[in-house]
């Protein structure tokens, strides 16, 4: 699904990729000419934590995709189990870039917090490089 989203000077072209295992072959059509990356991640499932950092790392090692910026959503916020962001960024290896710009931020869809700030760091990295 495609939007374009406004955040202060930024318009950005958003698309939303699935995140089914069956859908994440395709998530490469989508990489050439992308400053950022979005990646949603479920703070609940301490489970898939696992696959969705090597998920992630293969995403961030696409030659496209190597200057982009990263920013995680740390989703489900909301929920008594859930795991800090903090957590969540050492569990995903976020804690080991070097080579990039990323952020993670603490989200919870349902009260819709997070998503703002993530495109507003977004933002303000974009007008950092311009
Ligand atoms: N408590 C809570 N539940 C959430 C939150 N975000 C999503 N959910 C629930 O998680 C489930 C999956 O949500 P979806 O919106 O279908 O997830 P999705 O990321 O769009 O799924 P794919 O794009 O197919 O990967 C649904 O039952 C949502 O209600 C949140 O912030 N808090």
């Amino acid at each position: 699904m495609q939007e374009t989203l406004e955040v202060g000077k930024l318009k950005a072209q958003v698309w939303d990729l699935g995140g089914q295992e069956s859908i994440r072959p395709y998530w490469r059509s989508y990489f050439s000419h992308q400053e950022a990356v979005v990646f949603v991640v479920d703070s609940c499932d301490s489970a898939r934590l696992d696959v969705a950092r090597r998920e992630l790392m293969a995403v961030l090692d696409e030659e496209e995709l190597r200057t982009a910026l990263v920013c995680v959503l740390a989703n489900k916020q909301d929920r008594p189990e859930a795991l800090p962001a903090a957590a969540i960024a050492e569990a995903l290896s976020l804690t080991s870039i070097r080579d990039r710009k990323w952020t993670i931020i603490s989200a919870s869809a349902l009260r819709g917090e997070g998503l703002k700030e993530g495109f507003q760091w977004i933002a303000s990295e974009l007008d950092n490089k311009a």
